[in-house]
């Protein structure tokens, strides 16, 4: 039953991530994150909190009818309560409370942060380059000095200390005195005594107080847990910022127009943000004319712009002014999903999925993705079989496989079980231009659907040496018939002579746009671009053109 109920939480959750768009799961004030384990816990949690209130009803039944048959029974019962009553309010527990837990001391996240920059294998690599072990030591050591006795103890248990040992016994004293108070009556009157009664006694006022501890942890948390719940359920109606219009792409056209023509796209005093309540703009005031099928290449500084205004053209992000026009309507009118189909997006975050290589491309073209003749034909488009067919596995190896696997003991000693975990969910690295290749063969399996009207390349050449990314510029261009197609590069020497159109960015505005021979008869911002480029083949710097 708990795994059926986890996959059947896990999927509702999968529905919600997947249901959500980029600026909406950016958002941290829409932070989604129930998880399956939570639910089945807060269940659990439930079920026990009936079999916590059942046992006290009836140890508080057996308590009492004990004291009925016993003389000063009465008074004894109610001592038997005080301890558990006691527990009940005195005990400081964080975990009944509500909380959030961080260190702000400086010195303790300063130990911190040389601690995990020194045993993290994420950082070795630059920690080694840079020859900074000894100045890593020097500041622990430094920050751990300053740090003096501040306590770093598991925060739950700092929080229960108490700063006197009175609590304490008090606590003892309240749990003993029903038997002190027995052991005293039964001096008095002996003939009332009776061991199995005084065992009975001992026995139950123990299982009340525990009993009263496990009401209190169940009451604290059945709050937290309906919570979960709730946020699971309530997941699927977190509204989305794009909203999906009703409009299809590509419009209703003849279908003989629709294959030869690509995308057409207007931007009309664009100022754009990302998610946050107070964030700072870094588009301002864009306006420019994107023709249908044509070429165009988006160059500027880092920072400059050129990467966000990208994910308004794919419809991934939506300006905070101004309008979009995808062939003469707002992108708002537009069905989201249409657009999607109708865009390649190849970038330079390059993804790869924990599947297998084949997987990996085929998923370009969902509907396609078990097609071997495609992925293998995307393959080579990507410039990937090379590397792909020196993998071990080939098309079935996974790069980055999930991890599941642990081991009882670490590290081990050489032998049977070491060898079979270093031999599971070993992960295979290729080079950082081979994974662009990888992603960039998904681009091409995405291209040979058939349903690209617009092709958007935002520098994902970064690691690739000079010759692949001239090839893979020049195959993406290739294909580029019946899409607009955009190209986003800092070596833009031999794209942007083809180019229809080059929009220069500058701190989030659009400076300049033409042709490059326009621009470079500007002596701007592009010519300034141009010429450093230029300037790393030739011996002098360009001439400015005489204005
Ligand atoms: N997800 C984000 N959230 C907040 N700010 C961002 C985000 N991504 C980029 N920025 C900021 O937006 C500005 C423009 O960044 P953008 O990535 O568009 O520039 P770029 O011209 O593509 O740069 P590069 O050449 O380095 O890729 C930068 O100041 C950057 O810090």
């Amino acid at each position: 039953m708990q795994s059926r109920l986890k996959i059947h939480f896990q999927n509702r959750i999968m529905q919600t991530h997947l249901k959500l768009d980029l600026p909406t799961s950016q958002d941290n004030s829409n932070k989604f994150n129930a998880n399956a384990q939570q639910a089945w816990s807060a269940i659990g949690h439930l079920v026990e909190l009936f079999e916590v209130v059942f046992s006290t009803v009836s140890q508080l039944a057996f308590v009492v009818d004990l004291a009925k048959d016993h003389k000063g029974g009465i008074r004894l019962a109610f001592l038997c309560l005080v301890s558990p009553i006691y527990v009940l309010f005195s005990k400081r527990e964080l975990w009944s409370r509500v909380f959030g837990i961080y260190a702000s001391n400086k010195h303790y996240l300063r130990a911190k942060a040389f601690f995990n920059i020194a045993t993290n294998a994420e950082y070795k690599q630059e920690v080694m380059v840079n020859g900074a072990e000894e100045y890593i030591t020097e500041e622990f050591g430094k920050a751990e000095d300053a740090l003096g006795n501040v306590s770093d103890d598991y925060a739950f248990r700092l929080f229960s200390r108490t700063r006197t040992p009175v609590p304490v016994i008090l606590a003892d004293f309240f749990r003993d005195l029903p038997l002190i108070t027995y052991a005293i009556d039964c001096i008095l009157h002996p003939e009332y005594f009776s061991v199995a009664s005084l065992a009975m006694l001992q026995q139950t006022s123990e299982s009340l107080r525990w009993t009263f501890y496990r009401l209190k942890s169940q009451k604290a948390t059945m709050a937290e847990d309906l919570s979960y719940i709730k946020a699971l359920y309530e997941g699927v109606s977190i509204p989305n910022t794009i909203e999906s219009g009703d409009l299809s792409y590509p419009l209703d056209e003849s279908a003989e127009k629709q294959v030869q023509r690509g995308m057409s796209i207007e931007l009309r005093d664009v100022t754009f943000a990302y998610p946050g309540a107070d964030s700072r703009n870094v588009l301002e005031n864009i306006s420019t004319s994107i023709p249908a099928s044509s070429l165009v290449v988006i160059v500027g500084a880092n920072g400059s712009g050129k990467s966000s205004l990208v994910k308004l053209l794919t419809n991934l992000h939506r300006p905070r002014s101004g309008d979009i026009l995808i062939d003469s309507h707002p992108i708002s009118a537009y069905s989201t999903t249409d657009l999607r189909r109708a865009t390649a997006l190849l970038t330079q975050d390059h993804s790869v999925f924990p599947l297998n290589i084949a997987e990996n491309i085929g998923l370009g073209d969902p509907a396609n993705a078990t097609d071997r003749t495609r992925v293998e034909e995307a393959a080579k488009m990507g410039g990937a079989s090379g590397f792909i067919a020196k993998l071990a596995r080939k098309w079935d190896e996974v790069l980055f496989p999930i991890t599941t696997s642990y081991a009882s003991q670490y590290p081990m000693r050489p032998g049977d079980l070491r060898d079979v975990m270093l031999r599971v969910e070993k992960q295979s690295d290729i080079s950082g231009g081979e994974k662009q290749r990888l992603v960039a063969s998904r681009t091409f399996m995405r291209i040979m659907s058939g349903n690209i009207k617009l092709l958007v390349v935002d520098e994902p050449t970064s690691a690739m040496d000079p010759q692949g990314e001239f090839e893979l510029f020049e195959r993406l261009r290739g294909m580029r018939e019946g899409k607009t197609t955009v190209f986003v590069t800092h070596r833009f020497g031999h794209l942007t002579k083809h180019a229809d159109l080059i929009l220069c960015m500058k701190e989030g505005k659009l400076v300049e746009s033409g042709t490059h021979v326009e621009l470079m008869a500007r002596n701007g911002e592009y010519f300034s671009l141009y010429n450093i480029q230029a300037q790393a083949f030739t011996e002098t710097p360009l001439e400015k053109n005489p204005s």
